[in-house]
């Protein structure tokens, strides 16, 4: 008898030994890909063959080859692949190394005039060969990840109509009701584990892009790919394209959208919800991400959702897991705990108050009562401090609304409250202005300001500005990258508080587990986690989130204690490996070339 390891790594089959013929053998296999014989006897070599033959079978030849960007690998087909694949002739004759490639590729980047032209030839590149981008933009994640990722993949947005050149993920628009399972199933890859998907609505700070958000989950989603290690034939980015409500966009004659003001009420929750449905009929357990919806459909969609099938809203959990991970780095600098700080949020939306929720829980587990910990959350919107007596309160911002008479101004707010932390998420570019920064630096010897807003250009601050204002005391992390700069004789590199230190690893734990439902404790051991693997030379040059050239052993560590969390509490549906971390290793995806004969 045969023990064979399938693709889907949890299913072993038990192969009759009647079956000695590789035809027999074939037919009892069906169209399941044999990955390895492990035990086996005389008929090794005959399966080998046969799952050699079936490999090559599947690969597309000639031309339809060079155009496939999941089997192509341009100049780094060998000799034998060139006679096996009948490309002999179509490709130049040199046979390139994935090293020389990446160098050809990255002497292209840094030669474009500027970082659109830039994600362009990256996107492109996607286009053409999914292997070798996957790996240049893994080896290459500090200079990479701001292209195709904030702040450059906002621009892309805007612009996504004008630099449009192949389709990518699903568009899902109103007249598809009714078919969305259909839709899906037009997808060529059937093992889907993670999908992104929004509705377009508050694309990063940019407010509502329409179809054109597309960007972002195609974005996130080679960032899963890149930072854990998920391989991208089971990711699936996708757009419920509901209409906009950008008049620019609704007369830009390249808008690639539905021309169609927003669908809303009862008809846009329909929609989402057969969208959601479907997910679990033709992908059951994939987890779904809900990315850039607006605030005024996040909160519902996430509390309806929540208990009831595998998801998670990035901007509320996973930037709260971010923003609590970065207050722990700064409490390794300050000393003194997390329930004794007073943290002022400038932003009372999904970003805000999804941190002041789990700080909250956060503060409770260090043991302080509930109403202690909320006390110590304050936040602003745009009208103000988030006081009693306000009347226009939505129950989520009622939830932190204490007793303070109103103050719009926040250096006000900051001398009055005197927060040991302030935290911008209100997508308003200089709220942070030097009143504000000076009046932490006057209440704090280390006064902790995150510049959360996203892309760069809609930062409260600058990096630059949080140390001139401060006299170099504060401790410093921005949604959007800054360059490092040079600060009264020293270079100061800041880290970027941003949610893609957490979903990689959250993805990745939930999906090798087989978790159920996504929890808020996931989401604070991922932020615990986080904040454990700051190294005390990054604390010392200024960062309180690690280099990013280490977010896959991030993402692995977050992981492994996502699955953990998973485990413990009876969500898992994969049975519990004996080396959990020895299995969630062997199922990250390294990009490289397959030898295909
Ligand atoms: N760094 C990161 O990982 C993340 C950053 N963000 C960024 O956070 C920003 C906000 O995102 P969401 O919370 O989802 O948006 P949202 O629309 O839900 O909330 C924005 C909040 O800012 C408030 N606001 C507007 N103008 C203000 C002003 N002048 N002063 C004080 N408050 C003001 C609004 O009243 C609202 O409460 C965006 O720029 C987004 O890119 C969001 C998610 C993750
Ligand atoms: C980072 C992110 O998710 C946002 O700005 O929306
Ligand atoms: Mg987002």
């Amino acid at each position: 008898m045969y023990r064979v390891d399938y693709e889907r790594e949890d299913m072993v089959i038990r192969v009759p030994r009647r079956l000695v013929d590789a035809e027999s053998l074939s037919r009892f296999l069906g169209d399941v890909t044999l990955r390895s014989l492990l035990e086996s006897t005389e008929h090794v070599e005959t399966a080998r063959r046969m799952e050699r033959q079936r490999r090559l079978d599947q690969i597309p030849k000639g031309i339809a080859l060079l155009r496939n960007p999941d089997y192509n690998k341009g100049t780094a087909f060998t000799e034998e692949e060139k006679d096996a694949l009948g490309i002999r002739g179509l490709v130049p004759p040199r046979v390139h190394t994935i090293q020389e490639q990446m160098a050809r590729v990255l002497e292209n980047i840094r030669r474009k005039p500027n970082d659109l032209e830039k994600y362009i030839f990256l996107i492109s590149l996607q286009d053409r060969n999914k292997t070798l981008f996957y790996r240049v933009l893994l080896e290459n994640i500090e200079e990479l990840m701001p292209i195709v990722y904030t702040p450059t993949v906002g621009e892309a947005c805007q612009e996504y109509g004008h630099i449009f050149r192949r389709p990518r993920g699903i568009f899902i628009t109103p007249d598809d009701r009714g078919r969305i399972v259909s839709l899906l199933r037009n997808w060529p890859h059937k093992d889907i584990r993670i999908i992104v998907v929004t509705d377009g609505e508050r694309i990063l700070g940019l407010g509502d892009l329409g179809a054109d958000g597309m960007g972002i989950p195609v974005g996130k989603l080679a960032l899963y790919t890149a930072c854990a290690g998920i391989h991208h034939s089971r990711t699936l980015p996708v757009t419920l394209d509901v209409g906009t409500d950008n008049e620019a966009l609704l007369s830009d004659p390249l808008y690639i959208g539905v021309r169609r003001p927003r669908l809303r009420g009862e008809e846009y929750d329909a929609l989402v919800d057969e969208f959601v449905m479907a997910v679990q009929h033709v992908f059951p357990g994939a987890l779904i991400q809900f990315e850039d919806f607006a605030n005024r459909n996040a909160f519902r969609l996430l509390q309806r959702y929540r208990h009831r099938v595998c998801c998670f809203n990035d901007d509320m959990q996973g930037t709260a897991a971010v923003t609590l991970a970065g207050l722990y780095a700064a409490l390794r600098l300050t000393g003194g705990s997390l329930k004794d700080q007073t943290i002022l949020f400038v932003g009372a939306g999904e970003a805000g108050l999804g941190a002041g929720e789990l700080i909250v829980s956060a503060m409770i587990a260090e043991g302080a009562l509930p109403e202690e910990a909320r006390s110590r959350c304050w936040f602003m919107d745009s009208k103000g401090l988030i006081v009693r007596d306000r009347d226009d309160l939505s129950p989520h911002k009622r939830a932190f609304a204490h007793a303070h008479p109103l103050v719009a101004d926040p250096a006000e707010a900051v001398a009055s409250l005197r927060p040991t932390a302030l935290i911008g998420v209100s997508g308003q570019p200089g709220v942070f202005d030097a009143r504000v920064l000076k009046a932490m630096a006057r209440v704090n010897d280390r006064p902790v300001v995150f510049a959360l807003s996203n892309p760069t250009a809609k930062a409260e601050c600058t990096a630059r500005e949080a140390y001139e204002h401060t006299d170099g005391r504060v401790i410093f992390a921005s949604g959007s990258p800054f360059e490092p700069f040079e600060y009264r004789g020293r270079t100061v590199r800041t880290g970027q508080g941003n949610n893609v230190y957490i979903f990689p690893g959250v993805g990745l734990g939930v999906i090798t587990s087989g978790a159920r439902q996504v929890t808020d404790e996931m989401f604070f051991v991922a932020a615990k986690t986080l904040a454990q693997m700051v190294l005390p030379e990054d604390l010392e040059a200024g960062m309180i989130f690690p280099r990013l050239s280490r977010i896959r052993d991030v993402s692995l560590r977050i992981a492994l204690a996502v699955a953990h969390v998973a485990y413990r509490d009876g969500l898992a549906t994969v049975p519990r490996p004996e080396d959990l971390e020895a299995h969630i290793r062997s199922l990250v995806y390294y990009p490289d070339y397959e030898n295909y004969v």
